[in-house]
Formats: C-alpha cells, sequence, structure tokens
C-alpha cells in the first residue's frame, strides 16, 4: 500500500506557557501544504525480520531502527498482531525545517498499517498513537487545517481555505533545533485568538499573526530573517517562518518569481 505523506505550515505560533513537564503550551494554526513524499509498505510474510526499513531522497539523519515510521510500527505492534513488512520512504521534506515532515510520516505510518492490515483503529486511538511519536504528530491523523493548543495535540478543526494562493517555500542550511527555539521565547498568552485572527482578509494578516519563534530565531540566524523580508519585496501579502524554522513560507495573489541562494531549497506551487 502506498500514501503521500505531506507538509505543514504554522499560521501564527503563540508559545503561552511553560510546563512543568518541560514542554509548552502553544496556540498555532496547522495548514497541510501539498509538498509530499512516497510512503509504501510491501506485506513480505517470507522474511524472518518484522520489518525492513529502506529510504531514497533526502538522507534523514537518524538510524533506520530510530525513524519515526518504525516507532509508528512499534506503537501499534504493542497491541496489535503486525505481519512483517517491507518499508520504502522517498523522503522530499526537508527536516529541521518547521514542515513537520518527521511527523506526517509518523502519522501516515499509523494510517497506512491500521487500513492495510484492517485492524479497526479509533480516530482517537490514533491520535494518542501519535501524540506519543511527537507533538505535532496528531495533526496529521486527520490532516486538515486545524487550530491546535496544549502541546500541539489538541486540535479543533478550523474553515481556512487558501485554494488559489501561491506558496513560495524557502529552506537555507541551517539547522533550528526545537528545544532552541522553545528557549529562546518568553511566554505569554495572547489578546486574540488565532481561530479569530485568521477570518481577518489575508492581507491584514501581517499586522496581526505573529510566530513567536522569529524574534529570537532571526536574531540568531539573521539569513531566515532576510528571507521573510525578500518574500514581502517579491509581493507576498503574507509571510512567515514555519514552526520553529528554518523554512519560511510566503502566500501570493500571483505565481512569485523569487532568486535564492543556490543552496537553499526552493519550492513554489499554486495551493
Ligand atoms: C515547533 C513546532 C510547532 O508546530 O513544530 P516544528 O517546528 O518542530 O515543526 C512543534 O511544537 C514541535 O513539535 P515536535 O517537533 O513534534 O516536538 P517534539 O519532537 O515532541 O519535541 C521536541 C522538543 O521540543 C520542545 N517542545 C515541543 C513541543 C512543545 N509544545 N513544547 C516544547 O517545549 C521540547 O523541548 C521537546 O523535547
Ligand atoms: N522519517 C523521518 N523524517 C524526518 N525526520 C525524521 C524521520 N524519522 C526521524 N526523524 C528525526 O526527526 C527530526 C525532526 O524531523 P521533522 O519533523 O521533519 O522536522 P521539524 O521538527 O523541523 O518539523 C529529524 O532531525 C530526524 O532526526
Amino acid at each position: 500500500m502506498i500514501c503521500y505523506p505531506n507538509a505543514k505550515i504554522n499560521i501564527g505560533l503563540n508559545v503561552v506557557e511553560k510546563r512543568p513537564d518541560g514542554y509548552h503550551n502553544l496556540e498555532t494554526v496547522f495548514y497541510p501544504i501539498p509538498l509530499t513524499e512516497i510512503l509504501e509498505t510491501v506485506v513480505n510474510i517470507e522474511d524472518e525480520q518484522s520489518f525492513t526499513f529502506s529510504n531514497s531522497g533526502i538522507k534523514v539523519d537518524a538510524l533506520p531502527e530510530d525513524n519515526i515510521c518504525i516507532k509508528a510500527l512499534n506503537i501499534i505492534k504493542k497491541n496489535y498482531d503486525v505481519p512483517p513488512v517491507k518499508i520504502h520512504l522517498h523522503k522530499a521534506i526537508p527536516f529541521g525545517a518547521g514542515l513537520g515532515g518527521g511527523s506526517a510520516d509518523g502519522a501516515f505510518m499509523l494510517n497506512l498499517i491500521n487500513k492495510e492490515f484492517e485492524l479497526g483503529i479509533s480516530n482517537e486511538e490514533l491520535h494518542n498513537m501519535a501524540a506519543q511519536l511527537g507533538a505535532d504528530c496528531a495533526f496529521f491523523i486527520n490532516n486538515k487545517p486545524a487550530y491546535a493548543t496544549g502541546i500541539g495535540d489538541i486540535l479543533q478543526p478550523v474553515n481556512l481555505d487558501l485554494s488559489g494562493y501561491h506558496i513560495a517555500l524557502i529552506k537555507p542550511p541551517t539547522h533550528v533545533s526545537t528545544p532552541e527555539a522553545y528557549s529562546g521565547v518568553n511566554p505569554k498568552s495572547s489578546e486574540n485568538s488565532l481561530v479569530d485572527l485568521i477570518k481577518l482578509p489575508l492581507e491584514q494578516w501581517k499586522h496581526h499573526i505573529k510566530n513567536d519563534f522569529e524574534k529570537s530565531v532571526f536574531k540568531n540566524h539573521p539569513e531566515i530573517g532576510r528571507i521573510k523580508m525578500e518574500l514581502y519585496e517579491a509581493g507576498a501579502a503574507y509571510a512567515s517562518m514555519s514552526g520553529s524554522g528554518s523554512s519560511v513560507f510566503g502566500l501570493f495573489k500571483e505565481a512569485p518569481e523569487i532568486k535564492t541562494h543556490p543552496e537553499y531549497f526552493k519550492w513554489i506551487k499554486q495551493l
């Protein structure tokens, strides 16, 4: 069976408070985007091993057994019988980008195994399993625009449709660690909820919707801040860093022409 895990962007991100467990409560809107990779499973009953894993495309900096796809498989296997399976991942979403590619792989793997072997796992249980894999993993189970609170795992659907807009996504080679990004923010609850702010006309978002990570990340890595500026100069109606970076996206009414450093990842598409 085959599926196509996709990336997400964060439209606004407020770090609300630090929790006793070290994590942070936040407020964000997750929006799925059609930057996809390929995840394939083939049943392999002849095999003695419970799984084999191979990957192509962008090389992930994790050992095969630490790959989130395998972690997802192991979470299911705690409570369900799964026959030996060959897994192949063709990676196309840059990681360490704030695009949630690893989280998407984990959640799509849970959905895939559930469907392929007709395990009948409920949507609620899939959400719980995904939340064990990563804070923003649960979003990818339903993969629909959502307002997220808690550590990013409490989800409420939102009526947000960016169809027709062109998205430009740029990522420099810079790596921003997620814990480092959280430690650079002074948590504070915001006056207006993102649920209301996203109802404003998109042209007004830049005056009201912010990503709390930008201030310290742009200070430590000025090249990321420059990308945001360049996206506005290229005519973006709204531009923001996604999640904890290092990718930055711009939303445009017309297809933009954007020149970047040859080493930067660049992806432009009409939504
Ligand atoms: C910042 C966000 C925003 O969407 O996304 P990315 O930029 O990673 O895509 C998420 O909160 C990232 O979620 P995710 O990448 O799944 O986080 P995890 O692997 O669970 O946690 C990595 C580390 O980030 C910190 N962390 C994560 C989530 C959270 N709500 N509070 C935290 O303080 C913790 O230090 C944790 O050890
Ligand atoms: N299948 C996978 N794809 C990407 N990263 C993975 C995967 N499995 C494990 N990882 C680990 O998860 C980390 C974060 O991945 P990802 O969710 O794509 O980035 P981000 O936190 O920027 O959204 C990577 O640095 C990598 O070590």
